[in-house]
C-alpha cells in the first residue's frame, strides 16, 4: 500500500499467495517499508492527582506486533491515548527513529479508537471516500485516490459490504467485524507507519477477532507496519501471534519481552500455568492476584530492567529502583520542565513547553544540570523549529477541498432527516388544517386578529420545528466531529459552514411548501407579499436552527438541553407580543428577547402595512385607546400594528435573522476543539 499510485509496479510484493487476501495485499505492496523504531520510555502520567502509568517503557519495531494486556483499569488505554497525543504526559520520552515525536513526526502514527464511530447513514465506501479526499494531499490525481481506496477494501476484505450502509441501532447495516475494519481501513488511508489500535476485538466474537488479528499480523509482515494494540482477552492463538507483550499492573510495567517467553518469566516466581491453560487468561488472572503477588511481579520485572533482558535503549541502572518524583517543592517547573530522581541522585530532565526564560533559570538555578538543561532545550529548539515549519501543512487539504466534502457528507447524512415521512406527514397534515381553518378569510379590519393568528401560529410552528431538529441532530454528529478534528480531518469553520449551507435546501423545503399551502388557501395578501413572507419564514428558521445548535453545543445533556430549549420557546411563546399586547412599559424589553417575535412582527407589517385608513366606529373586533381618548376618529395602519405591539421598522425584525447562525458557530468551537496537539511536546 504505498502512499503513491496504490499499483503495483516494481514487483517489491512478497505475498506468499497462498491465501487470496495475502495476493491482494501483495499486489498492492509497493515500497520497502522504511525499518522504524518506536520507542517509548518512562511515561508517567497523573489524572486530577493520581498516578495513571508509573515509568512505563516499551519499543516496537516496523514488522511487528506490540500486544498491551492488563487488568481492567491497569492504564492501557491511558498508555496508548498517551502515544497518540491524545492525553498530556507529564514526563518521559517517545520517539520515531531517535526523533522526539513532533508534530510532523506524529502523522505517520494513527489511532484506531476502541468505539467505532461513523455516521450512520453513509455506506462503507462512502465514508472511506470522505476519508480519503479529506487526509490525502491534494495534489494527489483523483484516480489514484479511488485506486487506493479499491485497494484498501480488497486488502481489508470488505468488497461485499463495499455499499452497505454503516448503521445504527435503528438501522442495522455493517456488523461489529465490518465496522471494525472500517475503523482500521479509515486509518490506513493516510499509510501510517505506526498503528496504535486500541482493544479492536473487544465486542467481537472469537472467530472475527481472530480474522482482525490476522489481518494485523498481515499488515506488519507485508507492509512493514508497526502494531501497538491493547488486548483484553486474547485466545491462545491470537496470544502466539505477538512479537513482544507489554503486561501492566495498576500502571507499573509487570512484564516486557518477547510474548513467548512470559511464562518462563512468571516461572521465576513460582508461578507456573497449567499445560492446558490459555497463557494469556493465566497472566491476566496472575496480575490480579493478591497484592503481594503482584508487588512480587512488579519487583521482578523492574530488576529485569536492569538486564540485558530488556533493549539497551530503556534499562534502568543497577542502582536505580525506579524513578522517584522529586516533591512538589524540588519540581524546578511545574508543568513544563519535570526533573526526577532515582535512587542514586541521578537527576534526570524531561522537556516539555517552557518558554527560554524558564529553562534558562533552570540552568542557573541548579548546579550541575546546565549540561542536561541545554541538551533538552536544544531538543526544544528542534522541535519547535519542526513545529513551526510543519505549521503551514497542518491540514493536508484545503478550505476549499474540506468544506466540499463536508457539504457532500453532511447532505447525505441529514437528507433522510430532514425530509423524513414523518416530517412530510406531520409539516403537511397541518398545513391543510391551518388552511382549512383560515380558509379564504375576508381581508377586513374584522379580521386582524385571526390573520395575525395565521402568521403568529406559522413563526411558532416554524421556530420549533427545526429548533429541535438542531438539537437532536447535532449530538449523534458531534463524536465523529470530535474524533475527526483530534486526527487533525478538517478546520471547524469548514465543518460549520457546510454543516449550514448543505442543510440549507433541504430546511427550505417543507416550510417552503407549508407556506405555499396556507398563504394561499387562505387568501392573503398578494404574490410579492408572499415572496417576502417566505424570505422570512425561511429566514427564521435558519435562525431557529442556529440556536437550536446554539443550545445543543452548551448543554450536553439532552435531556436537560431539551428542558432548557423548551423554557427558552415557551418564554418566546408568551412574550412575542400574541397573547399579551399591553405589556407594563418598564417590562416592554422581554418581547424582543422572543426569538418568535421577530417573524411574527415582520409578517405582521407586510400583511397589516396597507390596512386603509377606517372610522373608529367602525372597528368592532378589537378596540383602540385612541378611539377612547378623542385623539382620533380614524384608524390608520400603523396605530392598529403600534396596537399589537409591533413599534419597530420592518428592517430592525429582519436583521437579526443571521444572529444565532453567527453566535452558533462560537458556541460550537470549543466543544468540538481539537485535543492540544502540543500535548505530545511534554513528552519530548
Ligand atoms: N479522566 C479520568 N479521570 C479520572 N481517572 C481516570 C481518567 N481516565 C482514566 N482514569 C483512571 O485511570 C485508570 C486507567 O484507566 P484506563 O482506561 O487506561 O484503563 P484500561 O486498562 O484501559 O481499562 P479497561 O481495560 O477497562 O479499558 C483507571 O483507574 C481509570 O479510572
Amino acid at each position: 500500500m504505498s502512499s503513491g499510485a496504490g499499483v503495483c509496479t516494481n514487483g517489491c510484493a512478497t505475498g506468499s499467495g497462498a491465501e487470496d487476501v495475502n495476493k491482494t495485499i501483495a499486489d498492492v505492496t509497493c515500497k520497502n517499508p522504511p525499518q522504524l523504531e518506536f520507542l517509548f520510555k518512562d511515561l508517567n502520567i497523573f489524572i486530577k492527582n493520581k498516578q495513571i502509568l508509573n515509568s512505563v517503557s516499551g519499543v516496537v519495531h516496523s514488522g511487528e506486533v506490540l500486544a498491551v494486556m492488563g487488568p481492567s483499569g491497569s492504564g492501557k488505554t491511558t498508555m496508548l491515548s498517551a502515544l497518540a497525543g491524545r492525553v498530556s504526559v507529564q514526563s518521559g520520552m517517545i520517539t520515531l527513529d531517535g526523533n522526539p515525536l513532533t508534530k510532523t513526526l506524529r502523522k505517520r502514527t494513527c489511532y484506531v479508537l476502541q468505539e467505532d464511530i461513523f455516521l450512520p447513514k453513509l455506506t462503507l465506501w462512502e465514508t472511506l471516500y470522505f476519508s480519503a479526499m479529506v487526509h490525502l494531499p491534494e495534489k494527489m490525481p483523483h484516480s489514484e485516490k479511488m485506486a487506493k481506496i479499491d485497494h484498501i477494501i480488497k486488502v481489508l476484505d470488505l468488497t461485499k459490504c463495499r455499499d452497505t450502509v454503516v448503521g445504527d441501532h435503528f438501522n442495522r447495516g455493517l456488523s461489529g467485524g465490518e465496522k471494525k475494519r472500517l475503523s482500521i481501513a479509515c486509518e490506513l488511508i493516510t499509510d501510517p507507519d505506526i498503528m496504535l489500535l486500541d482493544e479492536p476485538t473487544s465486542g467481537l466474537d472469537s472467530s472475527t477477532a481472530y480474522s482482525l488479528m490476522v489481518l494485523l499480523k498481515q499488515l506488519t509482515e507485508n507492509f512493514g507496519k508497526a502494531v501497538v494494540v491493547t488486548i483484553h482477552q486474547p485466545s491462545s492463538q491470537m496470544f502466539h501471534m505477538f512479537t513482544h507483550l507489554l503486561l501492566l499492573a495498576d500502571g507499573h510495567i509487570a512484564y516486557f519481552g518477547d510474548g513467548g517467553k512470559v511464562l518462563d518469566f512468571f516461572e521465576e516466581l513460582g508461578l507456573v500455568c497449567e499445560p492446558h491453560f490459555n497463557p494469556a487468561d493465566f497472566v491476566l488472572e496472575t496480575v490480579k492476584k493478591d497484592e503481594e503477588t503482584v508487588k512480587r511481579i512488579i519487583d521482578l520485572a523492574e530488576a529485569k530492567r536492569c538486564t540485558d533482558t530488556w533493549p539497551q535503549k530503556l534499562r534502568h541502572n543497577h542502582h536505580d529502583h525506579g524513578a522517584e518524583f522529586l516533591s512538589d517543592k524540588d519540581k524546578v517547573i511545574s508543568g513544563s520542565v519535570f526533573l526526577y530522581t532515582d535512587a542514586s541522585g541521578d537527576v534526570i530532565v524531561t522537556m516539555a513547553e517552557s518558554d527560554v526564560e524558564m529553562q534558562k533559570s533552570v540552568n542557573s538555578d541548579i548546579d550541575g544540570l546546565s549540561g542536561l538543561a541545554e541538551n533538552a532545550l536544544l531538543l526544544k529548539k528542534s522541535s519547535d523549529l519542526q513545529t513551526k515549519s510543519s505549521a503551514s501543512s497542518r491540514w493536508a487539504t484545503g478550505f476549499w477541498t474540506q468544506y466540499k466534502m463536508l457539504n457532500w457528507r453532511t447532505f447525505k447524512q441529514s437528507r433522510s432527516r430532514i425530509i423524513s415521512k414523518y416530517n412530510i406527514v406531520n409539516s403537511m397534515s397541518v398545513a391543510i388544517v391551518l388552511g382549512l381553518l383560515w380558509f379564504q378569510i375576508e381581508r377586513t379590519h374584522e379580521t386582524i386578529k385571526e390573520r395575525m393568528g395565521y402568521l403568529f401560529f406559522m413563526s411558532t410552528y416554524w421556530s420549533f420545528m427545526p429548533m429541535f431538529d438542531a438539537l437532536t441532530s447535532f449530538p449523534p454528529e458531534r463524536p465523529v466531529v470530535r474524533k475527526e478534528r483530534a486526527a487533525g480531518a478538517y478546520r471547524l469553520s469548514a465543518f460549520y459552514f457546510a454543516k449550514m449551507s448543505s442543510e440549507l435546501p433541504l430546511i427550505f423545503v417543507m416550510p417552503s411548501l407549508f407556506i405555499t399551502i396556507t398563504y394561499w388557501m387562505g387568501g392573503f395578501r398578494g404574490v410579492s407579499q408572499y415572496f417576502a413572507t417566505w424570505a422570512i419564514l425561511v429566514l427564521n428558521v435558519l435562525n431557529c436552527q442556529g440556536f437550536g445548535y446554539i443550545m445543543g453545543s452548551a448543554i450536553w445533556d439532552l435531556q436537560m438541553c431539551i428542558t432548557m430549549t423548551s423554557v427558552v420557546v415557551l418564554f418566546g411563546l408568551l412574550s412575542a407580543g400574541y397573547y399579551i399586547t399591553r405589556l407594563p412599559t418598564w417590562l416592554f424589553w422581554v418581547r424582543y428577547l422572543s426569538i418568535v417575535c421577530y417573524p411574527y412582527n415582520a409578517m405582521s407589517i407586510l400583511e397589516l402595512g396597507d390596512l386603509p385608513p377606517v372610522p373608529c366606529a367602525n372597528l368592532t373586533s378589537f378596540d383602540l385607546p385612541e378611539c377612547h381618548l378623542g385623539n382620533s376618529t380614524i384608524i390608520t395602519a400603523d396605530m392598529v400594528l403600534k396596537h399589537f405591539g409591533v413599534t419597530l421598522p420592518i428592517f430592525c425584525y429582519i436583521g437579526g435573522g443571521f444572529t444565532s447562525e453567527i453566535l452558533a458557530f462560537f458556541a460550537l468551537m470549543p466543544k468540538l476543539k481539537i485535543v492540544p496537539e502540543a500535548i505530545m511536546k511534554r513528552a519530548v
